[in-house]
């Protein structure tokens, strides 16, 4: 185990594992030793609990000649109960033992995995959060890893008793009286094949019982988290209308699933209920004695022995729904340790200054539609580059090749002349900020989401960069000042944590910044604000925005129109109105829908 605990701590080491786990094969690996361990006391707590009961039937041969005036051996009475004794010293001993290594196996398997995800998660493209929701990370680390947890824990030690003991009990009996042994699988049987029988379909069953419970926890999230914009827009009938159909249907199948199987399970309870077992093997171990087929005292091993056949059966039951989350579980893992984790490079490069430029550069998310092609671009330090064009026309993918969110099918995207691919990760981040739309803010105090990114900023360095994201006022407004907590008593409008965020990027001091739709939830009086913050992190910075709203940027030093992926017009907001081209029709209509909301001071 001293191995296994090193093999564990192996696993766990950030600087080794460059070469991947196989991911089939290796989740219990490291505690092979362990789940060896805990066959062997399973078996062993098996065989020594069924030793009392052989043991009370020797007793009762050792004594029975008493009653008929014999002489007792009570050298091999005291042996019997000693070896009892000491049977049910091992059994106990075994069990307490097994839980203890499946326990300490568990934690050490747990704490392993979860690691091995957390580090799986480190290297991964920053673009598969993107299509994520913290859901499926936190089933990853919590369902999943507690799915093996039941299986480590108890399923293994649980299933293996449940078959070994009636096993080695029905040997004995074999051994013993075969007729009565025989009757003695009767239940066994008849419970068994009736299990069989209701258990038909039962894995589309379950699958359709997975399915209704996504669904219902789907309607059930979307019905509460969305009540509030539900209710704005009158949708609140249609929403608890989709709650409660698909209550219903989860009921529904509930209720059926129930009633087909409630016969089935109370025939087996009543096949497997020791009242009728007992009778049944009393009527039978009775016919063998009148027949002259047994001795009353043969027919004792059947009772003693025979009782405990049937129980372990509904223990087999729910160990099977742990078996089958188990596995479902590894199977879910097994394909998350598989993604392919963004490459590193081999000698990592400094970036030599802090210009971003696009040289041919395609991209494919699935690796069949194109979304990007050939984009050429530079953005020169200090400037600020605009990116423009309708919806879907791969603005934001742009954008987040920057950022290394993905790479790039085609091409290079390189940062001060270094391809981003060939710098080191912790490098590239301290290089390039981001500011996306969906803000980010942590349930903790404002300053410490504010120096998140740089832990070791001064008190006057926060407040500076919260000035100039026009967010301090803002900020001494609230009782506690920088102190309170997101969330809590700072409670903050989508513009203000936008500016929060901004602050945050000022303070990075990263050279190069990349904002998406940085103004998208901003009211006319906090848009303005934005502005005049995001216009400070240009000072001496390569900045990229995204930009819907197109007064936003008239000021760039350089708007990139793209359509369809493709870059279609260049250059600053004057030339291009002068062009007459795509960017010009899109300014025309712009001014036209947006004239009236545009605020105080915007270049019309
Ligand atoms: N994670 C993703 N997986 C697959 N396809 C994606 C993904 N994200 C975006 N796309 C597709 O890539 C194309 C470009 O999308 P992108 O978000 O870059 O455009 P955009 O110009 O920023 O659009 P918008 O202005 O609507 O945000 C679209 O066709 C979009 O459907």
């Amino acid at each position: 185990m001293a191995q296994e605990a090193s093999r564990l701590r192996d696993q766990d080491d950030d600087t080794a594992p460059h070469a991947p786990h196989p991911p089939h094969t290796s989740f219990f690996a490291p505690v092979r030793g362990s789940l060896a361990a805990i066959i062997g006391l399973s078996l062993l707590g098996a065989v020594t609990s069924v030793v009392p009961f052989v043991a009370v039937v020797e007793l009762a041969r050792a004594v029975l000649p008493a009653l008929s005036g014999g002489a007792v051996d009570p050298g091999r009475v005291w042996a019997i109960v000693a070896v009892a004794a000491a049977a049910l010293f091992v059994s106990f001993g075994a069990a307490w033992l097994s839980g203890m290594v499946s326990h300490v196996a568990d934690a050490g398997l747990q704490h392993s995995l979860r690691r091995r995800i957390v580090r799986h998660l480190q290297r991964l493209p920053l673009g598969w959060f993107d299509a994520r929701s913290s859901g499926t990370v936190r089933k990853l680390v919590e369902n999943d890893v507690v799915a093996l947890h039941q299986l480590v824990a108890h399923a293994i030690h649980d299933v293996l008793t449940a078959i070994a003991v009636p096993v080695i009990s029905l040997v004995y009996l074999f051994a013993m009286q075969w007729q009565l042994a025989l009757a003695a699988m009767v239940p066994l049987l008849l419970a068994t094949v009736a299990y069989v029988l209701m258990m038909r379909g039962g894995a589309e069953k379950y699958a359709r019982y997975d399915e209704a419970t996504a669904r219902l926890s789907g309607a059930t999230v979307e019905f509460v988290h969305g009540i509030a914009v539900v209710k704005r827009f009158g949708q609140l009938g249609r929403s608890h209308r989709r709650y409660e159909e698909r209550k219903d249907h989860y009921v529904g199948f509930v209720d059926e699933w129930t009633r087909a199987t409630a016969v089935g399970f109370t025939i087996i309870e009543l096949l497997a209920s020791p009242v009728v077992v007992l009778v049944w093997l009393l009527a039978v171990g009775v016919s063998l004695v009148a027949g002259g087929a047994a001795a009353p005292i043969d027919v004792l091993p059947g009772l003693l022995l025979g009782l405990g056949l049937t129980a372990p059966l509904m223990k087999l039951g729910a160990s099977a729904q742990f078996l089958r989350n188990a596995t479902k579980a590894q199977q879910s893992l097994a394909a998350f340790l598989a993604l392919a984790p963004m490459p590193r490079p081999s000698t990592p490069q400094a970036p030599d200054g802090h210009g971003v430029a696009f040289a041919d550069v395609g991209f494919s998310y699935d690796g069949e539609h194109r979304v990007l092609h050939d984009i050429v671009a530079e953005c020169r330090p200090g400037t600020v580059t605009a990116l423009v064009g309708p919806s879907g026309s791969g603005k934001s993918t742009l954008a987040r090749l920057a950022a290394r969110f993905y790479d790039a099918t085609e091409g290079s995207v390189t940062i001060g002349g270094t391809d981003t691919r060939e710098i080191a990760a912790g490098e590239l981040y301290r290089t390039v900020g981001f500011v996306f739309q969906d803000v980010q803010l942590l349930r903790a105090s404002l300053r410490d989401n504010l120096r998140l990114t740089r832990p070791d900023a001064t008190d006057a360095e926060i407040e500076q960069a919260a000035r100039t994201a026009q967010i301090h006022d803002r900020i001494m407004r609230f009782d506690r000042g920088y102190d309170a907590v997101v969330g809590e008593d700072a409670n903050l409008s989508g513009g203000e944590e936008q500016r929060v965020t901004i602050a945050r990027a000022l303070l990075t001091d990263a050279p190069v910044l990349v904002l998406d739709e940085a103004t998208a939830f901003a009211d006319p009086d906090s848009e303005a604000a934005i502005q005049r913050a995001l216009s400070a992190l240009a000072t001496d910075r390569t900045v990229l925005v995204v930009a819907h709203r197109l007064h936003t940027v008239v000021r760039a030093d350089q708007i990139v129109v793209l359509d369809g992926g493709r870059v279609v017009e260049r250059g600053t907001h004057a030339d291009l109105v002068a062009a007459g081209g795509r960017f010009a029709r899109m300014w025309a209509d712009y001014q036209e829908n947006h004239a009236r909301a545009l605020p105080e001071g915007t270049a019309r």
